[in-house]
């Protein structure tokens, strides 16, 4: 080996050195990866942030993806003729819009299904159909009926634990079973956080189109790399974040409140944006904690 193989070669060993705490840590334990938003669009992204959740499997922990396809899911909404509808951030979802919602969101989720077998893990795609995995009311608004939109009421983590045990990864998307037994849509960051409330999970990871939570999102200076649950609050209560950025800091909050360790809030366009965030020292994007560990 010459010189400069054998100075790569070191670096490389240190970084393993560097993550052998945090992969103790988090060996066993589970973890739940969201993955949606525009952070998804890009395949090659998609294989990155795949080839990372298939790493955190082989090294001992326990990963759950929950997925989005909102984007995909409004290109074939337009391409059947209508103009997708939202309110308040969520679908307005009538008989149609659902039938599209289920047929794209299994597409995605058994691409991702296919792209963890190419890396060797055995992953399992389900909705919250399965085995009643995830029961749902409709979602009742002031003033507009969203459709087919749920709320979820109660999940099963009995099929999820069985599973897991078994050595599989669960790839969920984001439909309910309604008291009716008809299928309904369900925000996926909502589903990522009834999940992981559900399976008390040690870590929640929302894969965004944005580094992190901003004091304001056009100064990159005042990105928040921790907060508590105090400041969580006073973020959503004072209005520091909007759009997209709202809904998802309330779902970590109430994530944690549910018993969560940690969430956190990063770049899926980031290479080994997981990577980054679980091996090392400071991490990267935004993390809401109950009790800081390290
Ligand atoms: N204070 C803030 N910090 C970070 N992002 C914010 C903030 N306020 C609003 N946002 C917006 O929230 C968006 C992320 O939410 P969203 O688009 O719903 O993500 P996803 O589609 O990945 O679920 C960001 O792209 C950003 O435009
Ligand atoms: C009710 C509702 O709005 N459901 C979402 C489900 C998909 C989703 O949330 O996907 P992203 O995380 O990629 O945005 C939708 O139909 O778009």
């Amino acid at each position: 080996m010459d010189e400069k193989m054998l100075e790569e070669e070191s670096l490389k060993a240190k970084v393993l050195i560097e993550a052998l705490p945090y992969i103790r840590y988090f060996s066993g334990k589970y973890v739940v990866v969201k993955y949606g938003g525009s952070a998804m669009l890009d395949a090659d992204l998609q294989k990155n942030v795949i080839r990372d959740v298939a790493l955190l499997k082989l090294i001992g922990m326990k990963p759950i993806i929950v997925h989005g396809g909102g984007k995909e899911i409004s290109k074939w909404v337009k391409l059947s003729g209508k103009e997708p509808e939202f309110y308040n951030g969520l679908r307005v979802t009538d008989k149609d819009t659902m039938e599209i919602a289920e047929m794209v969101l299994f597409k995605v989720n058994q691409e991702l299904v296919a792209m963890m077998a190419q890396q060797g893990i055995k992953a399992v795609g389900l909705s919250g159909k399965d085995a009643e995995m995830m029961k749902v009311e409709k979602k009742e608004v002031l003033g507009k009926d969203l459709g087919y939109v749920g709320n979820v009421t109660e999940v099963n983590t009995d099929l999820l634990e069985a599973l897991i045990e078994d050595d599989f990864v669960p790839v969920i998307s984001p439909i309910g079973l309604g008291e009716d037994y008809e299928g309904y849509n369900i925000n996926a960051d909502d589903t990522a956080c009834a999940i992981a409330s559900a399976l008390n999970a040690e870590k929640l990871v929302f894969l965004t189109d944005i580094e992190g939570v901003f004091i304001d999102p056009e100064d990159k200076s005042t990105l928040i790399s921790e907060m508590d649950l105090t400041q969580a609050h006073e973020f959503v209560d004072k209005g520091v974040v909007g759009g997209g950025m709202l809904p998802k800091l309330k779902n970590c909050i109430e994530a944690i409140e549910n018993g969560v360790a940690r969430v956190h809030i990063l770049d899926g366009r980031l290479d080994h944006c997981l990577l980054l965030e679980f091996f090392t020292q400071k991490g990267i994007g935004t993390a809401i904690l109950k009790d800081p560990i390290f």
